[in-house]
């Protein structure tokens, strides 16, 4: 077996902002009111690596093919000018076709950015308190991500390894969550809970049954990572869940039932529940909770188009729905 070598360098953070990019519209579903993103601020973190012809920079110390990190930088900034985009997806992966015809010594490209969210703010205008338009704000935790890999092929370009997401989405649903029935042995100290708060952080990627209707720049068939968002919010307010695990696989359904335009649907939670401190406030329902303590739980978990077929199946024979 040959192993192949490592070799790939590029630029990471590389901060891209570009003011009234083209919005980004999006048919409305069931779980959502997100009908537009403005893009009156496109904010993206943007990481790059490029794959070639550059054994000689290491071997020889011949720096003649050799594109400095700086100019990857440059390249990229620039590029935000040239042409039109409304997502992270349609424009990575432009740039990294522009990479690769500009640069002959490249062969592959790997980008991937994620958002840097910028929303509105109200101000009074005259009587009336409006949307600035012009004044905005760092805004909520979660941002939209991509990541693709371009490679030269004879007709010019390929697109590979193509995948879009949300990361850091963070919800707390404070009741209509419970975790029993776990494995109690020597090890175990959790008690069972019938209704806990649950504080989880999500990151959701997802792919395209066919890539183009993600990176497409005109993005018509584009899933806008606002309404994944809202599944996820809407399907952990709805669902009495006996876990996280319980809870991701629910939203991972529904998220392909929305979207027949997705393959499959990959979650990444982090645990973050709250510790109970007082468990009961006369004449109150509340409790009183602290952050946890470290460590944090973690899961991992994809969800197929087999799987929401399986689902569809087994509720048409119990009548219940999926
Ligand atoms: O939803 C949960 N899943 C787990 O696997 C787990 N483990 C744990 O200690 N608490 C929780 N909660």
């Amino acid at each position: 077996m040959t192993n192949e070598r490592t070799m790939y360098y590029g630029k990471k953070d590389v901060f891209v902002y570009r003011t009234y990019a083209k919005p980004l519209i999006a048919e409305t579903i069931p779980e959502s009111n997100f009908t537009k993103r403005e893009n009156i601020i496109f904010g993206v973190d943007v990481q790059v690596a490029l794959h070639g012809d550059f054994l000689h920079n290491y071997i020889d110390g011949d720096n003649s093919n050799l594109v400095a990190t700086d100019s990857m930088k440059n390249f990229i900034q620039r590029q935000a000018g040239e042409f039109e985009y409304s997502t992270i997806d349609g424009f990575l992966t432009e740039v990294a076709k522009r990479f690769i015809a500009k640069y002959p010594q490249v062969d592959q490209v790997e980008i991937s950015g994620q958002e840097v969210p910028y929303g509105p703010v109200k101000v009074a205008k005259g009587n009336a308190i409006e949307e600035s338009g012009i004044v905005l704000r760092p805004s909520h935790t979660e941002r939209a991500r991509a990541s693709v890999t371009v490679k030269r092929a004879d007709n010019g370009t390929e697109i590979m390894n193509y995948t879009s997401g949300i990361q850091d989405i963070h919800l707390i649903k404070i009741t209509g969550n419970s975790f029993y029935g776990f494995v109690h042995d020597e090890y175990t100290q959790l008690p069972e809970e019938k209704d806990r708060n649950l504080f989880i952080y999500v990151d959701i990627d997802w792919t395209y049954n066919d890539v183009n209707d993600g990176i497409d720049l005109k993005a018509a068939n584009h899933v806008p990572a606002e309404q994944v968002r809202d599944i996820a919010a809407t399907v952990f307010h709805e669902l009495q869940n006996n876990s996280i695990q319980h809870l991701v696989y629910h939203i991972g359904i529904r998220i392909l039932e929305r979207f027949s335009q997705l393959k499959d649907v990959k979650f990444y939670t982090n645990n973050r529940t709250w510790l109970k401190v007082v468990e009961n406030i006369s004449n109150s329902e509340g409790k009183v909770y602290t952050e946890p303590p470290l460590p944090y739980g973690y899961q991992a978990f994809s969800v197929t188009r087999e799987d929401l077929d399986k689902a569809q199946t087994d509720s048409k024979q119990s009548g219940v729905h999926a």
